[in-house]
């Protein structure tokens, strides 16, 4: 019989002891697991005489060949042949993959444990068919293991198999159950090889419900994680980063963060625009999960329940794949907190880890200095760091801050120093874990591209604390503290984007070329700009001869409340007034995004675009949302404003670009007015795009 095409996936080890099997029968929880899709079985008994085994091996047969797949036996390859089954697996200690080849002929399967590169690189070059990799995590299941390798041990091992051409299919075992299934499976994959499936005993031997979990395991080694990104070409995340300044969306950022720096966490959370809950309690993690935003755990204080509480928020954020940032603040300090790290990374993935150089050398794992307390004292060369974070963010496949005076940042693949900060941030407690509020923010909105946003919030954070130490009243890290919220949250507000409405007045409805047009993109405009919390500033020219904003905006003007930072009316044509210029919304030096909708193109919009670019704005120009009386007047005015530095684009194009990903919690609404509008943006398109274009 040739060899069978055999699927992996998941891979069920019996166990036939006391303690795994308990008093069940063996064959009817092999056939449960089988129902449950389990998709290949090992027979593994390590006692009783080879009569007794055969015997075993044949009933066992005669169920798996029901299901149609293949049965291997451990270590005993005359078991194998004795019964006909469709192969063997062997340790290093057993018989030689050569003799065992020799004996079963080409056409059964062999499998070969491997721990190493070496002797995982010899069992492909010797014909195996697959490889057992581990094990992974240390096991009651089997004490006499030689090495625990890990989730990088495992990727280690796939990658230089690749390297050498062998495609030889590969599982993995040791330790592997429902709630770490998938990130090791994630975690294990190298560039050009991920493992085929998973090896499992206990998780389904020993499980009340065999059928029940394989069926629930099988669907795990199927599905990509919830937590899984799509890290995106560079070329996307330059542009990215060029555009993001900062730009958060509001957040949901619940953090298990121990009562010294929540207030001043949370502080920074409402600065930086995310909505905190500091939540100590795990069991309300399933529900906060839900609302979106990220979960920050900060190590700040531990304790047995505080342990456990990490724990469920971490598998509730996991399994909804909401980004989460783990701070293991003080993490070697004490023997109990460099268990908790581990305890804490060998139950969930964390998409970002931040600490100190001490702190991060301690999740490395190789770190066999004592630290004390939260210090950051420092031995290592900026060269050195960099390669910490680099490696220890490729092992985890996440990202990784090491902060002091020079932050190092790094995805594993690439790797960034930022310079900024200010001495005070180091001497008021708790700024650190509020860093790791900032950072939980920007990736809440900003999932698909984390390194972007981890970035950007070190800078809106560090830059924030510059300008504040270098404001008058700050005499020290006592006033260095309000002014440093404050530069925070202008910094947000002056990055985000704004939307300014131009003199769409009742008295120029009859003059100006397709009015109803600019004001069906105005609508969108507006209503977009309220989902996603963008300020609207709105002027009148002379409202008492030519009449109020017109009646259709209204309506949405007062939906939008407190986003109207200003409705003015003016006479100077530009709606650069001074009353707008000097709002708290726009700080000196700090670059605003501007988007421009109303009339007219070639007079108002014009001068207030030059104003603005003047003062060092960007400005976007909405060609389907401005216009003039005379056609002809709004193509000119558009090429000039575009050779000026303004960005001409359209309403829907525009408010793309304000969501920037479709992982944002308000991407849904969204979309229902883009799609309501439709009917509406063609419309405007095609009366006023036609034209200037
Ligand atoms: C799929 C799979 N991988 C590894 C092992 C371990 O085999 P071995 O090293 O021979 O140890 P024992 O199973 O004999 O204790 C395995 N059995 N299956
Ligand atoms: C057979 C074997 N080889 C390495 S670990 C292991 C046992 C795995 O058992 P479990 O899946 O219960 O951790």
């Amino acid at each position: 019989m040739a060899k069978p095409q055999v699927d992996y996936a998941l891979y069920l080890v019996t166990d036939s002891t006391l303690g795994i099997l308990g008093d069940r029968d063996l064959n009817g929880v092999v056939e449960a697991s089988l129902k449950g899709g389990v998709t290949v079985v090992q027979l593994r008994e390590k006692t009783g005489d080879t009569g007794q085994l055969v015997s075993k091996a044949r009933e066992l047969h005669q169920i798996t060949r029901r299901y149609n797949v293949p049965l291997l036996i451990n270590d005993r390859v005359d078991v194998a042949l004795a019964v006909g089954c469709e192969g063997v697996h062997i340790g290093q200690d057993d018989m030689e993959l050569a003799a065992a080849r020799r004996l079963l002929g080409p056409d059964k399967i062999i499998g070969v444990t491997v721990s190493t590169v070496e002797e995982a690189l010899r069992a492909c070059e010797g014909g195996a068919d697959y490889l057992g990799i581990g094990t992974v995590y240390a096991t009651p299941t089997k004490t006499n293991t030689k090495e625990i390798i890990g989730a990088a041990g495992v990727r280690g091992i796939l990658e230089r198999i690749a390297e050498a051409g062998h495609n030889t299919q590969t599982v993995c075992i040791g330790g592997i159950n429902e709630s770490n299934l998938q990130r090791i499976m994630f975690q294990c994959h190298a560039a050009k090889k991920s493992l085929d499936g998973v090896a499992i005993v206990s998780a389904i031997m020993a499980a009340q419900d065999p059928e029940a979990a394989a069926r629930k395991l099988v669907g795990l080694v199927r599905d990509p994680p919830p937590f899984v990104v799509d890290i995106g070409d560079n070329q996307a995340w330059e542009k990215q980063l060029a555009a993001d300044d900062g730009d958060y969306m509001v957040t949901l950022a619940p953090s298990v963060i121990k009562m010294v720096v929540q207030n001043i966490a949370a502080n920074v959370a409402l600065a930086v625009g995310a909505s905190p809950i500091m939540a100590g309690y795990g069991e309300e993690a399933a529900d906060l999960c839900k609302l979106g935003g990220a979960l920050v755990i900060n190590m700040g204080s531990i304790d047995p329940n505080g342990l456990a509480n990490y724990l469920k928020a971490l598998k509730a954020y996991n399994l909804e794949g909401r980004p989460v940032v783990f701070d293991p603040v003080g993490a070697g300090a004490t023997s109990l907190r460099r268990e908790a790290v581990k305890t804490i990374m060998a139950n969930g993935y964390l998409d970002v880890i931040k600490g100190n150089e001490g702190e991060i050398k301690t999740v490395f794992g190789n770190s066999q200095e004592q630290q004390r307390g939260v210090d950051s004292s420092s031995t290592l060369v900026n060269p050195q760091k960099a390669k910490l974070v680099r490696e220890l963010a490729a092992r985890e496949r996440n990202v990784v801050v090491m902060t002091g005076r020079t932050d190092f940042v790094s995805d594993g693949a690439r790797t960034f120093a930022i310079d900024n900060g200010h001495e005070y941030l180091g001497k008021v407690t708790g700024t650190g874990c509020t860093l790791g509020t900032t950072i939980s923010a920007a990736i809440a909105s900003r999932k698909a591209d984390r390194l972007t946003a981890v970035i950007a919030a070190i800078l809106h954070f560090e830059i924030a604390a510059e300008i504040a130490a270098e404001r008058p009243e700050v005499r020290g890290p006592g006033t260095f503290v309000p002014a440093f919220l404050d530069e925070l949250y202008l910094i947000r507000q002056a990055t985000a984007r704004d939307d300014r409405v131009c003199d769409i007045q009742e008295k120029f409805r009859p003059a100006i070329f397709e009015f109803d047009k600019v004001i069906l993109t105005t609508q969108k405009l507006l209503r977009a700009a309220t989902a996603l919390q963008i300020p609207i500033f709105v002027t009148t020219q002379n409202r008492a001869r030519l009449g109020d904003t017109v009646s259709e905006l209204k309506s949405l003007l007062d939906a939008a409340g407190p986003l109207v930072k200003a409705d003015l009316d003016k006479t100077r044509f530009s709606m650069w007034l001074p009353a707008v210029s000097s709002h708290a919304h726009f700080t000196p030096h700090r670059k605003s995004e501007i988007v421009l909708a109303g009339i007219e193109s070639h007079i108002c919009i014009t001068q207030t675009a030059l104003d603005l670019l003047a003062a060092g704005h960007s400005v976007s120009i909405l060609a389907d949302g401005v216009s003039s009386s005379n056609r002809e007047e709004i193509g000119i005015a558009l090429a000039r404003l575009r050779q000026a530095g303004a960005v001409v684009t359209s309403s829907e194009s525009w408010i793309y670009e304000c969501m920037g990903d479709a992982g944002i919690p308000e991407f849904k609404s969204m979309v229902g007015v883009v799609k309501e509008t439709m009917g509406d943006t063609k419309a405007a398109l095609q009366g006023l795009v036609g034209s200037k274009i």
